[in-house]
């Protein structure tokens, strides 16, 4: 049941965290090669599997994961000549498979199964004379693709093949007098373009750029009484904003800003018992996405059920660990 601007959380949806049902969700969805959802969305299937895979790591459960499976899958998915990584044969490599890939390998720690140099060139090759990034040859502009360049390269420790400072240069061009970001210099605040802003400047050690009480204002303005967060006024709620809204959260240090019971109840409420999975708001149709956006969600806001999320990468605390990477905090 919708209000004009929220929604209204029926008694009867979910309060507690039903695991076992999102793993098992998890771990069914793409083995039915003849599912009609999973063919239409084989232009997206290397994210789905990062996706997927990163959910099932915060819940303890990736051995339920084909794991041989998807690192020969991955490695077919490399070009040969531009080393970028497509989501899936024979499709166009573009920077958000690159990047979903990196992860996916990162969390196996199995970048050995592909040409890791190949990726470096690629990523570095879509830079721009103003510091943006390309997703792909055919040169779409947009922050969200500075984002996926400096994640990537960072989780391989190839910052160095990128001019850093231009790219910083680039994304607080897109800084609004809200505080907020847009995808291009001019474009109106929205809560996902700030994620890829506020991690972008997190991985160049450069928050000291943002205008922290107005943005931390504007995010913490998007949480409603159903406790959900929409991603610009006058939206609906939905689970993935509210991912992309504490996680920016967290980075400022601002994270007592929001009501956090009411959050994880909307969370909560976005889970569906019968199928397993969470879905963009209580009583929709369940994906991976925002299934991993429920269980890192809940993360964050300290659900000891769940491993630690960082807050920048979307993945394992103990994978950004590992990689002894330190993401700037405030
Ligand atoms: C509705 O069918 C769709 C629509 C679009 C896409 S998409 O372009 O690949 N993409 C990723 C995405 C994946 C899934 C899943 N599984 C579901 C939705 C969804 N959206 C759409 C969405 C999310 N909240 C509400 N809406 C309508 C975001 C979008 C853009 C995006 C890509 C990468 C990272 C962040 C955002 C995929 C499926
Ligand atoms: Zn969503």
């Amino acid at each position: 049941t919708l209000n004009p601007k929220d929604v209204i959380i029926s008694i009867d949806r979910p309060k507690i965290l039903l695991l076992k049902k999102h793993i098992d969700y998890l771990a069914k969805y793409g083995t039915d090669q003849d599912d009609y959802e999973y063919n239409m969305t084989e232009y997206l299937r290397m994210s789905g599997i990062y996706w997927s895979l990163t959910a099932m790591e915060l819940m303890g459960a990736s051995d339920r994961m084909p794991k041989d499976d998807i690192i020969s899958f991955i490695s077919t998915c490399q070009n040969k000549e531009s080393g970028g990584i497509s989501a899936c044969f024979p499709h166009d490599p573009h920077i958000l498979y690159t990047l979903s890939a990196i992860q996916v390998l990162t969390m196996y720690n199995r970048l050995d199964a592909i040409d890791v140099e190949g990726v470096v060139k690629f990523v570095a090759s879509l830079q721009q004379p103003d510091g943006s990034f390309y997703g792909d040859i055919w040169g779409e502009q947009d922050t969200r693709f500075t984002f996926c360049a400096v994640m990537c390269l960072s989780l391989l420790h190839r910052l160095d093949a990128i001019n850093v400072d231009k790219a910083v240069e680039f994304v607080l061009s897109c800084m609004n007098f809200d505080g907020g970001f847009g995808s291009k210099p001019g474009s109106e605040s929205h809560a996902g373009l700030i994620y890829c802003c506020v991690g972008t400047l997190s991985i160049c050690k450069r928050l000291d750029a943002l205008k922290v009480d107005a943005l931390a204002w504007w995010l913490c303005e998007r949480q409603l009484p159903s406790g959900g967060l929409n991603g610009r006024p006058e939206k609906l709620p939905d689970l993935c904003y509210s991912w992309w809204v504490i996680s920016s959260l967290k980075i400022l240090n601002k994270m007592r800003w929001v009501d956090k019971e009411r959050l994880e109840q909307f969370i909560m409420a976005c889970q569906d018992p019968d199928t397993g999975g969470f879905s963009d708001r209580p009583g929709d149709i369940t994906d991976p996405f925002h299934t991993l956006f429920g269980v890192a969600g809940l993360s964050l806001l300290g659900n000891s059920k769940i491993k630690p999320v960082n807050p920048v990468y979307c993945m394992p605390q103990e994978t950004i660990d590992r990689l002894k990477l330190k993401p700037q905090m405030l």
